[in-house]
C-alpha cells in the first residue's frame, strides 16, 4: 500500500496543494484529473521529492519515503516528466540510466537483460542505437517511459505519458504500463487529460479542484456532476456496449 497523507505545498507563498491524502493499492493505476494549473504535475513532483513538502508524509509499504536518501527513493519511485529533451545519448544508454540506483561499478548482465527486455516490450529495438536527439517526440516519450520501467519502481509517476503519441501508440503504451503494473505489482499514478483513456486503463480516479482532492474512487466517481464541476464544462457520460465514455458537450455558441 502507498499512503499519501495531508500533503501541503506552496510555490513561494502561493499555496498550490492543501491537505492532499489518498491511498493506492500496489497494482492499481490512478488517474489524476483536473483542469490546467490545478496542481497535478506539482503533486507528482511532491511525491517524488523534486518539490519539498510544507507538510505531509508519503509511505510505501510502511516505509517513510521522506526519510530515505535519493538512491533509496529511486529504487521505489520512478518519474517521467511532462516535457523531455533529447541529448547526445543513445536510446539504449538512456534506458540503462534507469538501472543507476542498482549499479555499483558497471552494469551487470542482469541490468543489460532488463534493459533489452523493456526496449523490446516498448517496440524500440530499431531505435536502440539512435541518439535520443534524433528521434521523434512520441519515440522519446516511449524511451523515457522505458527508462522509468527499467528502474523497477514500486511506484511509477507519469505526467501526461500519451501527450505526444498517436492514437494507436496511446492504447499500446497504456496497455503495456497496465500489464507491467499488474504482473509486477507496481502502483502507477498518471496525470492525464483524456478522460476516455483514463476510463479505459485506470482503476481509480482522483479529481483535484481548489488545491484539494475533490473526489477519489473507482468508476463510480466518473459522473456528469463531478466532471462538469471540475472541468467547468458540460459533458455526457454514457455507456456503449458496457464501456463508459465521456462525451464533451460544449454549449451551443461557445465554439
Ligand atoms: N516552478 C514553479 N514556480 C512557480 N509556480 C509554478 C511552478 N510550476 C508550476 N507553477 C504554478 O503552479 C500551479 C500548478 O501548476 P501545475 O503544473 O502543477 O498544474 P497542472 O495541473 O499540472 O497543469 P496542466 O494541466 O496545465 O499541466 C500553476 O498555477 C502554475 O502556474
Amino acid at each position: 500500500m502507498i499512503k499519501i497523507n495531508n500533503i501541503d505545498f506552496s510555490y513561494s507563498s502561493r499555496k498550490i496543494l492543501e491537505n492532499i491524502s489518498f491511498d493506492i493499492l500496489e497494482n492499481n493505476l490512478i488517474a489524476i484529473l483536473g483542469n490546467n494549473g490545478a496542481g497535478k504535475s506539482t503533486l507528482l513532483k511532491c511525491i517524488n521529492g523534486i518539490n519539498t513538502l510544507e507538510k505531509g508524509t508519503i509511505y510505501i509499504s510502511g516505509q517513510d519515503v521522506l526519510a530515505m536518501n535519493r538512491k533509496e527513493v529511486a529504487k521505489r519511485i520512478a518519474y517521467v516528466a511532462q516535457k523531455n529533451e533529447g541529448s547526445r545519448v543513445t536510446v539504449f544508454d538512456t534506458v540503462l540510466l534507469g538501472r543507476r540506483p542498482y549499479i555499483k561499478w558497471d552494469a551487470s548482465d542482469e541490468d543489460i537483460k532488463i534493459v533489452d527486455k523493456i526496449i523490446g516490450q516498448m517496440g524500440l529495438e530499431e531505435f536502440k542505437l539512435r541518439y535520443i536527439d534524433e528521434i521523434s517526440g512520441g519515440e522519446l516519450q516511449k524511451v523515457m517511459l522505458a527508462r522509468a520501467l527499467a528502474q523497477q519502481p514500486r511506484l511509477l509517476l507519469l505526467d501526461e505519458p500519451t501527450s505526444n503519441l498517436d492514437p494507436k501508440n496511446q492504447y499500446e503504451v497504456l496497455s503495456i504500463v497496465k500489464n507491467i503494473s499488474k504482473s509486477n505489482n507496481i502502483a502507477v499514478i498518471i496525470v492525464i487529460h483524456d478522460l476516455n483513456l483514463a476510463l479505459r486503463y485506470c482503476d481509480r480516479f482522483l479529481f483535484i479542484k481548489n488545491k484539494s482532492v475533490y473526489s477519489y474512487g473507482g468508476i463510480e466517481v466518473m459522473t456528469n456532476d463531478n466532471i462538469e464541476f471540475v472541468y467547468e464544462m458540460p459533458v455526457s457520460v454514457q455507456s456503449f456496449n458496457g464501456v463508459r465514455m465521456v462525451i464533451p458537450m460544449p454549449q451551443t455558441g461557445s465554439l
